[in-house]
Order: structure tokens, then C-alpha cells, then sequence
């Protein structure tokens, strides 16, 4: 196995996204579906709006009689419709977002006229376009539409026009079960009273923080020993989970006991090795289930190994099952603001921060380096052999914000 040369990241995100589907669509009410995915394209139960209406505070009057004077023959005011119908003369007085009367075909602002009891007459200008205060039936969407897409991220400008749309509930993907197992010898689990030749369990409590930030169920164990056994009881004990992911144990060492013990579980494995830096080490395997497949990813234990492969497999993976339309990490165009060195023969992906304007590579980039790891918010995106860059150049980053996803 480790002969096959390392894949590159798209092919192996190409090939893990491959081994799964959306889960299944449950139906929930619409402030629990924010943060979740919309499953199917929503489609609006009404009209919005549903008959013509004012914009503005005004009078309505009809279209070929924009001289006035006009005569008030009643009131418009939202929620409380006027009944009649509105012949030339005549005015209505309407407030915003009251329904425009019969027969009227413009609303002249309440600052434009003068009243007199029952009269009034035009003193400013009178509207340009004449429908120019008024919102047509239908503007903003119409029955039968789609409002939104699947796989749209559901905000709360989403939640709003879902509700405006006539809807009370929303489809949506079930959340994936994710297991987070941290596994190695050395790890403590109370960073408190930790020993010089232990390091705090660090990964796990990381990998479960950017999984939560999408929708799913999420929960660790660990730090389990770098024995087979210990890592198939942990193994077992995840057996409800959809997606399994360990960190620590993924490389070529005699203790790196992931790909033993999977296979002495019964998963079989996908791939093994991408050609990033940090992050080579990575696995993906399967484990076949009578309730549907288990997807392990083992990460890499370096803790900017565990952080940079969760954001480009992990993250992609749970976005997929949860019916995301967007599932990879967006990059954007922007400039250096420091020099950066030449890469070497992998691709890197270097830690930076960015202010909005250009990028500073953060001087310690350490694959254990937890402390540059929090003081970026961008992988600078490094291709194999880039030569050395200077302030003003221009790189691509991924925005590490969001899980990537603008
Ligand atoms: N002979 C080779 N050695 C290594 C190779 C290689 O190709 N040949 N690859 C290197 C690369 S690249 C990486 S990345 C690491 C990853 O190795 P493992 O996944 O086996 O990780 P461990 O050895 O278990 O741990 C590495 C490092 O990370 C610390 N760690 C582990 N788990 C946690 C945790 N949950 N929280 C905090 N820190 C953790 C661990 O103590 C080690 O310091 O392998 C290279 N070696
Ligand atoms: O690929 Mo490892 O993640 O560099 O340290």
C-alpha cells in the first residue's frame, strides 16, 4: 500500500464524496431548520404580494387624474382594506403596505398634497413613473415558484421567505451521527494534570468543534490506547455512528495501528496518502452495515494535520450527507502582504492571516504548531514547487471561516 503514490486532494476529496449520499429527508419546523440544508426545491404555496399594494404613505387616486384636486373618500391602512372602488376625483388615503382600492393606479405621497378636511390638492410632485409607490401583486414571488433551491444553506432571510411562502416545516436531511475518536498512548485526557511524556488530547475536542458547526450529532471518545483491541472496542462502540473519525495512528509508524485495526474490524480501505502538506497521512475506509455503510476518516494526529484534513475531507463529507449544495472550500484571489518562501514537492497549504486586503504567511508553520494554527483564518494554497513569492503577489487562499463555504 505504501507504494501507490499519494493522491491529489481532488481526486481523493472526488473519491470520498463518491461514497456518500444525502441521508434521508425529515420534515422539520422552520426554526429548527436553520443551519440545516433545504433537502428539495421549496416551491411558494402563494403570491407575494398577493394583490397590489402601497409603498409608501399616501393617497391612491386613479391613473389619468394626477391634477387633483381629489376628493377623500376613505381609508386603506394595513390589515384593513377600503371596500369601494376609486373613480376619477377621488382619493384614498393608504398607508404602507396597505392594499391599493379598486380602480386605483397611483399613490401620491402624503408630503406632495395639502388636506382640507375631505380635499386635497397636489403641492409637491406627483409620482414618476405613476405606479412608482406601488408593490404589484406577485413582485416578489408567485405561487407555484421556486423560492429556494435545495441544498441551500437555511438563514434566516431563507426562514423568512419559507414562512412568507406559506410554509411551516422544511425538508431537510437527517443529521449524521459523527464519532470522534482521539487515539495514541501519549495522550492525556485532563490537560491539567498532564505528564512530560503525555500531551493533552487536543484533536478531539477540536474535530467535534468544527463538525458542530454543521448540523449534525456529534460526540467523542477517547483518548483510546494504541492497541487493536482497544481501537476495535472503540470501533464497536461507534457502530451507530454514520461517520467515524480518528485522529493520531494514520502513519507508517509501528503504533500507527488505525489500518490494522480497521481491517481487523471488517472495514475496507478507500485510500490512504494525499499529496498535501500538512495532512499526507489520511485515510478513508468503509465498514459495510445492515443500517448503511460507515464512513471512517482517519486523520492525521499532528493537530494542523487533524485540523487542515478535517476542513478539506471532513467538512466536504458531512456537507454532502446533509443535501449541501456547496460541499468543497471556496478560495478567493488575493495578495501577499509578506514574502513566503518556495514550496517543496507537496502541495502546502500555509497557515496565514488575512486582513481583508492581503495575506501575512504566519512565520511557524509546524504541523504541531497549535499556536500559528489559532492566529490564522486562511490556508494559503501553495502548488507543489511554487517558487518563492513577494508582497503584492497574488495567491489563492481558502477562507477558513465557515467551513470555506462564502
Ligand atoms: N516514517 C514516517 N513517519 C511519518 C510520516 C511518514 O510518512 N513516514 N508521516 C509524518 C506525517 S506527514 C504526519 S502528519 C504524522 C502523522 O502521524 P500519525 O497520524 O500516525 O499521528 P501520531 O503519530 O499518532 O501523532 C503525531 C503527533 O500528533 C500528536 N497527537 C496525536 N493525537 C493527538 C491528539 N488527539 N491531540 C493532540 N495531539 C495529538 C502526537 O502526540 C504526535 O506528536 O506522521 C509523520 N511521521
Ligand atoms: O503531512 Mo504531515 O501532516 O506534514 O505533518
Amino acid at each position: 500500500m505504501a507504494k501507490v503514490p499519494p493522491m491529489p486532494l481532488e481526486e481523493a476529496q472526488a473519491h470520498l464524496l463518491a461514497l456518500a449520499s444525502p441521508l434521508p429527508v425529515e420534515h422539520v419546523d422552520i426554526e429548527g431548520a436553520i443551519g440545516r440544508y433545504l433537502a428539495q426545491p421549496l416551491l411558494a404555496r402563494r403570491t407575494q404580494p398577493a394583490a397590489d399594494l402601497s409603498a409608501m404613505d399616501g393617497y391612491a387616486v386613479t391613473a389619468g387624474d394626477m391634477a387633483g384636486p381629489w376628493h377623500v373618500v376613505g381609508e386603506s391602512a394595513a390589515g384593513h382594506p377600503f371596500a369601494g372602488e376609486v373613480t376619477s376625483g377621488q382619493a384614498v388615503q393608504v398607508s404602507t403596505g396597505a392594499l391599493l382600492p379598486a380602480g386605483a393606479a397611483a399613490v401620491i405621497l402624503q408630503e406632495d398634497l395639502a388636506r382640507q378636511d375631505d380635499r386635497i390638492m397636489l403641492t409637491g410632485d406627483g409620482p414618476l413613473p405613476p405606479h412608482k409607490h406601488i408593490r404589484p401583486c406577485g413582485l416578489d414571488f408567485r405561487k407555484g415558484s421556486e423560492v429556494i433551491a435545495a441544498g441551500s444553506l437555511i438563514g434566516p432571510a431563507d426562514a423568512a421567505l419559507a414562512i412568507a411562502a406559506g410554509h411551516k416545516h422544511l425538508p431537510v436531511c437527517r443529521k449524521p451521527r459523527v464519532a470522534v475518536i482521539d487515539s495514541g498512548d501519549e495522550l492525556a485526557s485532563d490537560p491539567e494534570t498532564c505528564a512530560p511524556h503525555q500531551i493533552p488530547a487536543s484533536n478531539g475536542a477540536m474535530l467535534l468543534a468544527m463538525a458542530r458547526k454543521l448540523p449534525v450529532e456529534a460526540w467523542r471518545s477517547g483518548p483510546v490506547a494504541d492497541t487493536l483491541d482497544a481501537l476495535i472496542a472503540a470501533f464497536d462502540e461507534a457502530h451507530h455512528a454514520d461517520v467515524i473519525v480518528t485522529s493520531g495512528g494514520a502513519s507508517a509508524g509501528e503504533h500507527d495501528l488505525i489500518r490494522p485495526a480497521l481491517e481487523a474490524w471488517g472495514a475496507s480501505l478507500d485510500f490512504w496518502r494525499v499529496a498535501i502538506k500538512p495532512g499526507k497521512p489520511i485515510l478513508v475506509a468503509r465498514r459495510k452495515r445492515r443500517t448503511g455503510p460507515q464512513i471512517v476518516i482517519g486523520l492525521p494526529g499532528n493537530p494542523v494535520s487533524s485540523f487542515v484534513t478535517a476542513y478539506h475531507f471532513m467538512l466536504p463529507l458531512l456537507r454532502r450527507m446533509l443535501g449541501a449544495r456547496y460541499v468543497l472550500p471556496m478560495q478567493i484571489t488575493t495578495r501577499l502582504g509578506a514574502p513566503i518562501r518556495a514550496n517543496g514537492g507537496r502541495r502546502e497549504f500555509v497557515r496565514g492571516t488575512w486582513n481583508g486586503q492581503s495575506v501575512v504567511p504566519q512565520a511557524l508553520q509546524d504541523s504541531g504548531a497549535l499556536s500559528a494554527l489559532a492566529l490564522s483564518n486562511v490556508l494559503i494554497d501553495r502548488a507543489a514547487f511554487a517558487p518563492a513569492g513577494a508582497a503584492g503577489d497574488e495567491v489563492r487562499v481558502f477562507l477558513l471561516q465557515n467551513g470555506g463555504i462564502a
